[in-house]
């Protein structure tokens, strides 16, 4: 059986997010699953996302992997508790502390773990691993746009 990744689940209009828009042809496609009571996301990134001394990833990235897996997590996590789909979820803050270098070609695994629900907000502790080696780790509050956000 294919698990259907979160991202794969959003509808058309809220698919087009540069780090993991299944409809954006540039982007970098992310995926994020359930695993347990956690969610993950594994990616390898390319050499050219290199930061100031080659072989390491830059943090922008760092940032950019959790940031998205964490909205993910809480549009996961939203349908999960309601039973009834979610919009999406953009990032009203993004907290990343960083723990220790992360490497380029070596798949790197990014893990959320609901914090808290509450109306509209979900609250996501994440990190971000390399070979079970802690690299960021930090936490992220996701804010889901209303239904109509888009036509106010
Ligand atoms: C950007 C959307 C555009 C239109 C949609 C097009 C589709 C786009 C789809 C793709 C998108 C692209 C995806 C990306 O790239 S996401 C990356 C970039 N992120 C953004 O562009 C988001 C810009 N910000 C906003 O739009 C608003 O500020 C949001 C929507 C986030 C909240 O403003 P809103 O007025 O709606 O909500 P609220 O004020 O009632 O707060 C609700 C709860 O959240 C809590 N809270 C809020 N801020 C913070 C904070 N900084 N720290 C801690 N907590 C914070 C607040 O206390 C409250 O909790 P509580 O007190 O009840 O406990």
């Amino acid at each position: 059986m294919t698990e259907l990744a979160f991202q794969d689940q959003y509808a058309d209009e809220y698919a087009h997010c540069y780090g993991c828009g299944r409809l954006n042809e540039d982007g970098m496609k992310l995926k994020s699953y359930w695993d347990g009571e956690e969610t993950v996301c594994r990616f390898t990134a390319d050499p050219k996302f290199s930061g100031g001394y080659p072989g390491f990833l830059y943090g922008g990235m760092i940032a950019s992997l959790m940031d998205c897996h964490g909205a993910a997590t809480a549009w996961a996590a939203k349908a999960r508790t309601v039973q009834q789909e979610a919009t999406r979820f953009v990032t009203a803050s993004l907290k990343v502390d960083f723990r220790a270098p992360a490497p380029t070609n070596v798949e790197l695994e990014v893990r959320g773990k609901i914090n808290e629900i509450k109306g509209r907000k979900v609250v996501v502790d994440l990190t971000l691993s390399a070979a079970g080696k802690l690299c960021a780790e930090g936490s992220a509050v996701m804010v889901e746009i209303p239904i109509n956000r888009q036509e106010g």
